[in-house]
């Protein structure tokens, strides 16, 4: 017992103290840390506030996805290492002396929410990721920069929030890795520039490294030794830049007249082809809908449609036909999927979403993960659900081919920037034995139907390059095109790409028609075109179709 001497009395008397003591001082440091978690957290609300969009709306902007993500490698990781701190063990200690349950409820509840998003967070793989869309975009769209700084895209509306250093330096360091070297070159400017005191003298030799390397590969050659001088005496031990002030030196002293050859010797046809078909798909993204390239496009200039109600189904409700190109054969079918099928579509897909892979060459492993084609897929197959069946043979029907050797549906959503380069959908290889691997059972990818399942704000055209064609996303409407010629060979002016989504989201589904069972229907193109051109007399033409001269191309094939 206590009471009985005063020995113990005192003892107690000091606990008391102590215990006022303990308990005072964890109450003022729990204050405290609760004033700077306060701090975190309205600044947070802050930055969330100035974006100005709201909600699902933020998703649609790529600046706004950038700022979402940036939060929360910054602001929410301060927050998250705050909420830590709180759990350490000295606040369990004082609830263990107080003879508290363990943990109080708050503290724990508030750590599972935590640890429960953590495991969902962006990490720096999707800061990168989406600074890498924005360079993209940048370069495709021909984003004005100044107005990228400002917080809005080319003359739109402003976003509350401004770019500084280190978005600056994070959007350069994206253009030089996808080889935008004139961006490169001026986001590396800002960030060497700026008299922003929160950038670290290390920091501001790599904007500089990156500046000198931009320089020269955008042939400011004089320039980018001048900045590898100034680096060099700010960091007289960096690693690299002596070696690279060499091949810079080497390079001036180059004369023009053999620089030029050498430019030219380098540019063999393939890859002269390359560069005119990267071009076109910019201009076409960008809306320059002028820009053919190869001659075979001539009868592509027209714009023709009509009504197609030769098969039973589409009896009572004929399908209105664009047709964009004849060589190759490229067709729009207008309004093909009712509103409640796409969106059946995209709930069957969303939960099996993956990030894409291209097929690549059949020799390589398939699926390979790339940096041009970035968005999420999923597989349907017609077993899967009576829709994907019931959809898949009606197109099957419309464009005259069997759907008995067609793929899964191919479902896919793109993202921040999210596009498919210029590419082929048949397979090419030089091993013989590896493609006839991939396409003896039911051969190659004849023809490709793609369906829109969403509208897109700005950006997201399908363009054919070497067509000259650029189709609009239409939510529920079709492309359609032959990836191949008659005779069994891949038809190369099929070339085409998804354009990078600059506001909005795309969701589309791709339905690969293969060879095997073509073998008769194929040959049926034209007489389908023919038995077009029958109805067009009797057709309404349909609303979009700006002429109505389908019988004048055929004039002229
Ligand atoms: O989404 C698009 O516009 C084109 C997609 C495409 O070409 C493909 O997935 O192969
Ligand atoms: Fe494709």
């Amino acid at each position: 017992e206590i009471f009985t001497a005063t020995n113990d009395i005192e003892k107690l008397i000091d606990s008391e103290i102590n215990l006022y003591n303990e308990v005072d001082s964890y109450i003022k440091k729990q204050q405290d840390s609760l004033a700077q978690m306060r701090n975190l957290l309205d600044n947070v609300k802050s930055k969330m506030e100035k974006v100005g969009l709201k909600g699902y709306e933020q998703g649609k902007h790529p600046l706004a996805i950038y700022f979402l993500v940036k939060r929360f490698l910054t602001n929410w990781k301060a927050v998250g290492n705050r909420i830590q701190k709180e759990a350490t063990f000295k606040a369990n200690l004082i609830c263990i002396t107080l003879g508290l349950p363990y943990r109080l409820y708050f503290l724990d509840k508030f750590l599972e929410t935590f640890a429960h998003y953590n495991s969902t967070f962006p990490n720096l793989k999707d800061l990168e990721g989406s600074a890498n869309g924005l360079s993209r975009l940048q370069e495709v769209y021909q984003l004005n920069r100044n107005d990228l700084l400002d917080g809005k895209i080319n003359g739109g509306s402003h976003l509350g929030i401004k770019f500084n250093w280190f978005d600056c330096f994070t959007i350069g360091l994206a253009s030089y890795k996808g080889r935008y070297f004139q961006q490169s070159y001026e986001w590396m400017k800002i960030v060497y520039n700026s008299k922003d005191p929160t950038i670290s003298s290390n920091q501001r030799v790599r904007a500089l490294n990156y500046l000198a390397s931009s320089a020269y590969r955008i042939d400011k050659i004089q320039e980018a030794i001048n900045l590898t001088q100034t680096l060099l005496k700010l960091n007289p031990e960096h690693k690299t830049a002596k070696k690279y002030l060499n091949i810079y030196e080497k390079r001036l002293n180059t004369s023009t007249k053999e620089k030029s050859t050498e430019d030219l010797d380098d540019d063999n046809d393939d890859e002269k082809d390359f560069k005119q078909i990267f071009n076109s798909y910019k201009e076409l993204c960008r809306g320059n809908v002028n820009q053919k390239t190869g001659d075979d496009v001539k009868l592509n200039n027209q714009l023709n449609c009509y009504q197609d109600y030769r098969n039973p189904r589409l009896l009572f409700s004929p399908l209105n036909v664009e047709v964009l190109s004849l060589q190759p054969y490229i067709v729009i079918y207008h309004n093909l999927l009712t509103n409640s099928e796409v969106v059946l579509l995209k709930t069957l897909a969303s939960p099996l979403l993956k990030r894409a892979v291209v097929v690549g060459k059949p020799d390589k492993e398939y699926g390979e993960e790339t940096t041009y084609r970035i968005s999420k897929t999923a597989w349907l197959d017609k077993e899967d659900h009576p829709a994907v069946k019931r959809i898949t043979t009606l197109i099957g029907d419309i464009i005259g081919l069997t759907s008995e050797t067609a793929e899964p549906l191919q479902i896919a959503n793109y993202g921040i920037g999210g596009h498919y380069e210029p590419h082929l959908d048949f397979i090419e290889s030089e091993d013989k034995e590896a493609l006839s691997e991939y396409t003896s059972r039911i051969g190659n990818r004849i023809a490709t139907v793609l369906i829109y399942l969403s509208n897109v704000e700005a950006g997201g055209a399908t363009v054919f390059p070497k067509a000259g064609v650029r189709v609009e996303p239409r939510q529920g409407s079709a492309a359609f095109w032959y990836n191949m010629h008659r005779n069994g060979e891949g038809n190369k002016l099929s070339v085409h790409a998804a354009c990078p989504v600059l506001i909005g989201s795309k969701w589309a589904a791709n339905l690969w028609f293969r060879e095997v069972g073509q073998e008769l229907r194929h040959t049926l193109t034209e007489i389908n075109i023919a038995s077009a051109i029958l109805d067009l007399f009797n057709a309404e033409t349909h609303a979009t179709c700006i002429n109505n001269n389908l019988a004048k191309v055929f004039e002229e094939m």
